[in-house]
């Protein structure tokens, strides 16, 4: 498979090609060809090609458009052809997209729509989504979004402090740059072979765009961007963090509209606004001949990147690593030991000769930390093409592209009566009174209950779920087990044999019974939507929820295929409480699972 990817940035135009071979897996994903332009302006920009980084020579483009224009050409002339599929960068995807998405009408109405949350990014990525359609009309198109890294983050790192009616209007935090900051810390953990879920990370962007990231045991939890990509660092032409008292006494005091506002935060301000350059290595050089300005906004950049070290390692309460990527994180050493001065106290220190000695290739993430010191400092190119180019081609290889979407319920303790368990508890002949449909046809909750009685105690008011069963089961959780004091097995709803015994007690008398079990979590799928994934009755799927708190999955979920039934995933209530989950969640079958159950 033959991947062309786009990442078009606020200052850059990157490109590449990547294979897979047939039969390959991810890890065999090769670049056969790359590209970027740089340096926009009136006289044309610099421009790398091919898999040599190092020449750079001028191309006439001097906007990112006219270079996007150009690439499609240059491939040709380059020989790439036999292209199967083109993965865009899109900065901004809202709180909606986890994932590779296919570029269907409908997905790019949703980007257009979320265009002024990121106006210097958005538009550029559609654009090189409208030129990739116009010169590839019958390719798949599908994006990437820099935001859905972030989705995990916990609502008190999301929540603006702000009135109701604006947070329900959708004002919260997202977060960018996920795509960097999910390879780098993948990179992080590889490099220092350790488990990424074992690890507690920052890593800083610093790019023409910048932004810090926690990453707490494999998720982000937490980065500086927020409800768009101007919150946070010091950047090229933003301004980071302000006061948003600003606003008010720029508007009222110095007579400025919304528009020339915002346009100054994106594009006047950052190092260009305290020095008249975007660029760091321009600064960096001004500032070695002894220019003031561009020596106090390098003191700037780094102080507040040192601030986020601190207040995201207090969030994790610790750190294992710091990486460094992007542009500025990569290539100015000065920079990187600007940052971390200061931080022995937090275990951090760089050793000077490391940090100066930094050489990257594409297998190279070196360690600068000081010989000794307990938080490693890493620093590693970013790979977001790459990491594009992968997330499309695992959404490809997952039947239908795109992941299946289902409702979970959760099935709080309840039981399944026989005749025989009826009559002992309600009396002879007892019929239940249906009360609450089940979403499953034909299934439904009875208005009487009966308690469960254990050793170690009561559980009163269980549900009784219809229609009657040849055997009486009863499902609770594993916390339930101790209230009762019974360990019950994990089992298939049926594989009863071998369970233990439960007392159920109604009101015209007692039931002993065996049937206790902790159902196993399991999807009801109808036979309609297991063809469509690829998925057989009795296969088992990892299960991802990302829309919830505490974003988890889960593993050998067992798949119950049946004609009509409703597609739904059951989960138990401490399954449901791991979760986070309150309310209505989806979540979302793993590509990775269902290639294995293929
Ligand atoms: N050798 C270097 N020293 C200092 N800064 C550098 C160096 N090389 C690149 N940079 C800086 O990196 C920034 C661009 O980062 P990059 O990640 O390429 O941008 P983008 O966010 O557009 O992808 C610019 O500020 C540039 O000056
Ligand atoms: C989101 C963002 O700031 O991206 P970039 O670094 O490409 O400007
Ligand atoms: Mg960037």
């Amino acid at each position: 498979m033959r991947i062309l990817v786009f990442n078009a940035g606020s200052s850059s135009l990157k490109f590449g090609v990547y294979d897979i071979p047939r039969g390959g897996g991810l890890v065999q994903m090769q670049q056969c060809f790359k590209g970027s332009f740089d340096r926009f302006g009136a006289g044309g920009c610099d421009y790398r090609a091919g898999l040599d980084e190092g020449t750079v020579t001028r191309a006439p483009y001097t906007d990112l458009a006219s270079a996007t224009q150009a690439v499609p050409d240059m491939l040709a002339r380059a020989g790439i052809t036999g292209i199967e599929a083109v993965g865009h960068r899109i900065a901004h995807g809202g709180a909606e997209f986890t994932a590779a998405t296919a570029l269907s009408a409908e997905v790019l109405e949703k980007i257009h729509a979320l265009t002024p949350l990121a106006p210097l990014h958005n538009p550029a990525n559609l654009k090189a989504v409208e030129i990739a359609r116009d010169v590839w009309p019958d390719l798949p198109q599908w994006a990437v979004f820099d935001t859905s890294f972030h989705l995990t983050n916990p609502a008190r790192a999301v929540t603006y402090a702000v009135p109701q009616h604006w947070r329900d209007a959708g004002l919260r935090r997202f977060g960018f740059h996920g795509t960097s900051h999910k390879y780098v810390a993948q990179r992080a953990a590889e490099a220092l072979g350790r488990e990424l879920r074992d690890l507690r990370l920052i890593s800083l962007h610093l790019g023409n765009g910048a932004s810090a990231c926690a990453v707490a045991l494999g998720e982000s939890i937490d980065s500086s961007m927020g409800m768009t990509p101007l919150e946070g660092l010091v950047m090229g032409t933003r301004s980071g963090d302000v006061d948003p008292g600003l606003f008010g006494y720029l508007s009222r005091q110095m007579g400025l509209g919304i528009t020339e506002i915002e346009d100054a935060l994106y594009r006047d301000s950052g190092l260009k606004g305290l020095t008249g350059s975007s660029d760091m290595r321009d600064v960096e050089d001004r500032a070695a001949a002894g220019d003031a300005d561009a020596q106090l906004a390098i003191n700037i950049y780094a102080y507040r990147a040192r601030k986020y070290i601190g207040a995201y390692a207090a969030a994790m309460g610790g750190l294992d690593a710091l990486i460094f990527t992007g542009g500025i994180g990569e290539n100015s050493p000065s920079m990187r030991r600007r940052i971390c001065d200061g931080l022995e106290f937090m275990g951090l220190k760089l050793d000077h000769d490391r940090n100066m000695a930094v050489e990257l290739g594409a297998h190279a993430a070196p360690q600068i930390q000081a010989y000794g010191t307990r938080v490693n400092v890493l620093v590693t190119e970013t790979a977001e093409q790459l990491m594009i180019a992968r997330e499309v081609a695992q959404a490809i290889r997952t039947p239908q592209g795109e992941a299946l979407r289902i409702p979970i319920a959760v099935s709080a303790r309840h039981v399944h009566l026989s005749q025989c368990a009826v009559d002992a508890l309600f009396g002879p002949g007892y019929e239940l009174t249906p009360d609450k449909p089940l979403r499953q046809k034909g299934h439904w909750a009875a208005r009487e209950r009966v308690v469960l009685h254990g050793p170690k105690g009561e559980i009163a008011n269980v549900a009784i779920l219809g229609p009657l069963r040849d055997r009486t089961q009863v499902e609770i959780s594993r916390t339930d087990g101790f209230a009762l004091g019974i360990d019950a097995p994990v089992r298939q709803s049926g594989a009863l044999d071998g369970t233990p015994h439960i007392r159920l007690i109604g009101p015209a008398g007692q039931y002993d019974t065996n049937g206790l079990i902790i159902a196993a979590r399991h999807i009801h799928m109808n036979s309609a939507d297991a063809q469509q994934i690829g998925l057989s009755d009795g296969d088992t799927v990892n299960v991802t929820l990302t829309t919830s708190g505490r974003g988890l999955t889960f593993g050998g979920v067992l798949i119950r295929v049946t004609d009509n039934a409703f597609t739904e995933m059951h989960i138990d209530t401490d399954e449901a409480n791991a979760a986070g989950i309150s309310g209505a969640v989806e979540g979302e079958l793993s590509g990775e699972a269902v290639l294995r159950s293929t």
